[in-house]
């Protein structure tokens, strides 16, 4: 028998310079202790999507961000529980402001060559290259628990 399922938007917003991107630290809740993009959920009936990824990323490193380039779309889904994580993924290089510490993350800088994938969600491995080398991707990403992915789909495609 196959259960309904149910969907949450969330965002997710990567900072890239030529040769460096700008991750946080995430200091409570969920995905805490993993480097990520900034983002998390849209505010519904609130806002676009864009407007909520830009909304996080002020809340979260202080930064504005005044256009973003969607790059992505992952769905997570968790054996056992009938809500799938559908993740809008976000980039730019233009941005005002300093990135600053919040409640919810600790900014830092790392080099395109030093992402820490090892402290990262076990999904970036599979298609940070594809957001490097600015590439534009769908994936899917069935986990069991928070640390472990049971099967996945990921592919390029040319525009959202
Ligand atoms: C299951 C999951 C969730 C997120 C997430 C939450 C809020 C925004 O994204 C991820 O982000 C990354 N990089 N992998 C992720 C896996």
């Amino acid at each position: 028998m196959c259960q309904a399922q149910s969907r949450k938007i969330l965002t997710l917003v990567l900072i890239r310079e030529s040769s460096r991107v700008l991750l946080g630290m995430k200091k409570r809740g969920f995905g805490k202790g993993n480097w990520n993009g900034f983002g998390g959920k849209v505010k519904v009936g609130e806002e676009t999507i864009e407007d909520g990824a830009k909304r996080e990323l002020l809340e979260e490193c202080g930064l504005v961000a005044p256009c973003l380039d969607k790059i992505g779309e992952l769905d997570f889904e968790f054996l056992g529980n009938p809500e799938i994580m559908e993740v809008h993924v976000f980039k730019t290089d233009s941005f005002e402001g300093i990135p600053a510490e919040s409640e919810e993350m600790h900014p830092r800088w790392f080099s395109i060559e030093r992402i820490p994938y090892h402290q990262m969600w076990p999904d970036d491995k599979y298609w940070f290259p594809l957001f490097l080398k600015g590439s534009c991707f769908k994936g899917h990403f069935l986990f069991e628990g928070f640390n472990k992915i049971i099967s996945h789909s990921l592919k390029e495609v040319e525009t959202f």
